[in-house]
């Protein structure tokens, strides 16, 4: 049976957090508790809140109640409440959006030395002198994403599954502690697809990894603890078996996504 996190070391928790939209409760009273390191699957049909929600924890929009915390390694709390997007950014959350934003006229290798030197601007990072240390982290980051022979190739060259990859490298060149990813394996094949398993499965124990997904095919190859999100509120949580065999999940999304799937 599949190890799930234990409730102590956690990054990140939200609690009693509501959100409204011209009335409507796109979050309603949500708790959700993310570990230190955790890979973590939310899924739920269209409009159940995953984006509002992955909106809320990055600071592009703020609940009407409720709490949302980053909890630091040191032992202290932080409210992203009373942050703007990019402190939360800095502090070490970052999103990944499910079309790919690369700098196609730079190489592989540029676009992720870039994004070590965020801080520095495009052109002063393209003048910049890379250290060692540059060149180990880049060489690690393009490890892990496997684009190590592609390094000095146009990013604008790489296939569509690549570019998702790289883009996740620029992220893990800012070396957050969360990431948020949405839906990664959107119109990749099948091999590109499961390699971006095997590439966020890998990033386990390092980052706290929530990836929000429709493929449930994938999600079974990513599975660990799964969150299943429902009119904005928390349907079910457990291993990928508990939540696939639940008859309420069923009823609300997996038997409703099997229409979508033959429509
Ligand atoms: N800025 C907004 N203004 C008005 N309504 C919004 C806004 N953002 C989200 N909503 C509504 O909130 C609900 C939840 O939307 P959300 O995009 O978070 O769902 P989702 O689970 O990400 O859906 P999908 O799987 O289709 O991406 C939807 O009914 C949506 O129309």
């Amino acid at each position: 049976m599949a190890v799930l996190y234990r409730d102590t070391d956690l990054t990140l928790s939200a609690e009693g957090v509501s959100k409204s939209f011209d009335g409507f409760k796109a979050i309603n009273d949500l708790n959700f508790y993310l570990g230190d390191g955790e890979l973590r699957t939310v899924i739920g049909p269209n409009g159940a809140g995953k984006s509002t929600f992955m909106d809320l924890i990055t600071g592009r929009t703020t609940p009407d109640v409720g709490s949302l915390t980053f909890h630091q390694p040191d032992g202290h709390d932080v409210d992203l409440c009373k942050l703007r997007e990019y402190q939360i950014n800095r502090l070490g959350i970052a999103r990944k959006f499910q079309t790919p934003s690369v700098y196609t006229q730079h190489t592989v290798r540029d676009n992720i030395l870039l994004s070590l030197n965020r801080d520095r601007g495009v052109l002063r990072a393209l003048f910049y002198s890379e250290t060692q240390q540059d060149r180990d982290e880049i060489d690690e980051v393009l490890e892990i994403i496997r684009l190590g022979d592609r390094r000095d190739e146009l990013a604008g060259s790489l296939s569509h599954g690549q570019k998702q990859w790289l883009e996740i490298g620029m992220l893990l060149a800012q070396k957050p502690r969360v990431l948020l990813v949405d839906e990664p394996a959107a119109g990749m094949s099948d091999e590109e697809t499961e390699r971006t398993g095997e590439l966020l499965l890998s990033l386990e124990g390092k980052h706290s990894v929530v990836v929000v997904e429709h493929d449930m095919e994938f999600v079974r190859q990513i599975a660990r603890k799964v969150t299943v999100l429902h009119q904005g509120h928390v349907l079910k949580e457990g291993s990928f078996d508990e939540v696939a065999g639940d008859p309420t999940v069923k009823e609300v999304y997996l038997g409703r996504q099997k229409h979508t799937d033959a429509a």
